[in-house]
């Protein structure tokens, strides 16, 4: 009965139906596997949504991290001139990571030049040049003056050497042999390169002077034996050498005849007066005066020394040129202002007096001024005040890394130093 019922429905419905039905049923079919995957790709959609809101949540500080970074790698260094190639200079700086070189550096490289400082580290410091590290003018090398050094440059300024009395006595023959083998091994340099060559000459040469104030024709007043004599012979025979590669082989030269210069980067255990006072003031040491401090100096501060290291450079003069303060002022003057400066309540000790020391000092620079158009124009309280701020830095500094430095004093060390 029922078989039949079907039969006569099936019969009853024609072709065009049967295919109506069929395309019915296919639609419908679709819709329902449309309808599936699509809410399955909503919930893959979702899932992924919430995975990449979870990395992002990761990211994001990384990212901003990364950011800081990329910032504090641009703005590390400090501005730099651009030079075209025609008057942009490679220069070489020995003793550039020392006080006075290192700020001789800044200037070279704020200037657009490329400078390759060459330091053994005896009195420099990698801090005082650390803010160039890695900038594509800047080049540092840990080598010694007295082995020969091969490299292409346009000018030297031939710095290396200790400087400071104690430092210079501690070791008397390495101090000879920095400026004597150093001074040949750089002129010689200077000789293969076609390079011009600029040495950190020292009122020293004058010894304890017989004349007042000191021109460059006085010849000086230098005990050959004694104490100071590593260093103020040895500068003496480093300018001789060098008027000699000028005779001889047309080496250009340049000779700085530097007076007392004092500012920030001098290293705290310097031993040299300015460093002493000041580090005493502030930790209220006693000031130690050496002798009765009737004896007197002229203070310059370091930015006006690097200009006119620089014009001397630069200009033709190949005769020294002294560069100094000629602000003469007794050392216990200069202890009182120091203390008065610190605002420090501390005493004004008498020690027995250097060896040798020179009882009066102060540049005639009549002729950097006609020669150069250089003269010091920093006030020595601007720079003294600026040199404690420095100082009272260093000190926090020192403190923070467990480390009280003491003033040296310039007494001959006992015993045999270690030379090389
Ligand atoms: O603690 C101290 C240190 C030094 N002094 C005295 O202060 C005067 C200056 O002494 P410094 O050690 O600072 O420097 P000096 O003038 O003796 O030598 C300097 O001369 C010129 C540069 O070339 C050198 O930087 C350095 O050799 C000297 O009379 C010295 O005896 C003190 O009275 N007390």
């Amino acid at each position: 009965m029922m078989k039949k019922r079907v039969i006569w429905l099936i019969s009853g419905i024609n072709r065009r139906m049967m295919k109506l039905l069929i395309a019915l049923a296919l639609i419908a079919y679709i819709a329902s596997v449309w309808g599936t995957y699509t809410s399955m790709r909503t919930i893959q959609e979702n899932g992924e949504l919430q995975i990449e809101r979870k990395i992002e949540e990761v990211i994001a500080p990384l990212r901003e991290k990364i950011r800081d970074l990329e910032v504090s790698f641009t703005q590390k260094y400090p501005p730099v001139k651009f030079l075209s190639e025609k008057d942009r200079k490679r220069i070489l700086l020995t003793g550039g990571a020392g006080f006075v070189g290192s700020h001789l550096a800044d200037k070279l490289m704020m200037d657009g030049h490329e400078v390759t400082v060459v330091d053994n580290f005896f009195t420099g410091r990698k801090r005082n040049v650390e803010h160039w590290i890695g900038h594509e003018n800047f080049e540092l090398i840990n080598h010694d003056v007295v082995e020969p050094l091969y490299i292409e440059v346009d000018q030297i300024y031939h710095l290396a050497s200790p400087a400071s009395p104690p430092n210079y006595m501690y070791n008397p023959i390495k101090t000879l042999k920095t400026n004597t083998i150093g001074t040949l091994n750089m002129l010689g340099l200077a000789k293969r390169v076609g390079a011009r060559l600029l040495l950190a000459s020292t009122s020293e040469v004058y010894g304890d002077p017989e004349v007042h104030p000191q021109s460059e024709e006085y010849w000086g007043h230098v005990n050959p034996i004694g104490p100071r004599a590593c260093y103020d012979e040895g500068k003496r025979v480093a300018e001789t050498m060098c008027y000699a590669y000028m005779k001889q082989e047309g080496v250009e030269v340049r000779v700085a005849r530097i007076f007392n210069t004092f500012g920030s980067r001098m290293h705290m255990n310097d031993g040299r007066v300015v460093s002493n006072f000041i580090l005493q003031a502030l930790q209220g040491e006693p000031l130690t005066v050496y002798g009765s401090g009737s004896q007197t100096r002229a203070f310059q501060y370091v930015s006006d020394l690097v200009n006119g290291l620089v014009s001397l450079m630069n200009s033709n003069v190949s005769s020294p040129v002294n560069l100094g303060n000629p602000e003469e002022h007794t050392i216990l003057e200069f202890a009182r202002l120091i203390k008065d400066l610190v605002g420090s309540r501390s005493q004004i000790q008498f020690l027995p007096e250097a060896q040798d020391d020179p009882q009066r000092r102060k540049p005639d620079i009549t002729k950097a001024k006609m020669m150069l158009g250089w003269e010091p124009v920093v006030p020595l309280e601007e720079g003294i005040n600026k040199t404690i701020h420095y100082f009272s830095k260093e000190l926090e500094y020192q403190a923070n890394n467990q480390y009280i430095p003491k003033p040296k004093q310039a007494r001959i060390k006992k015993g045999r130093p270690r030379h090389n």
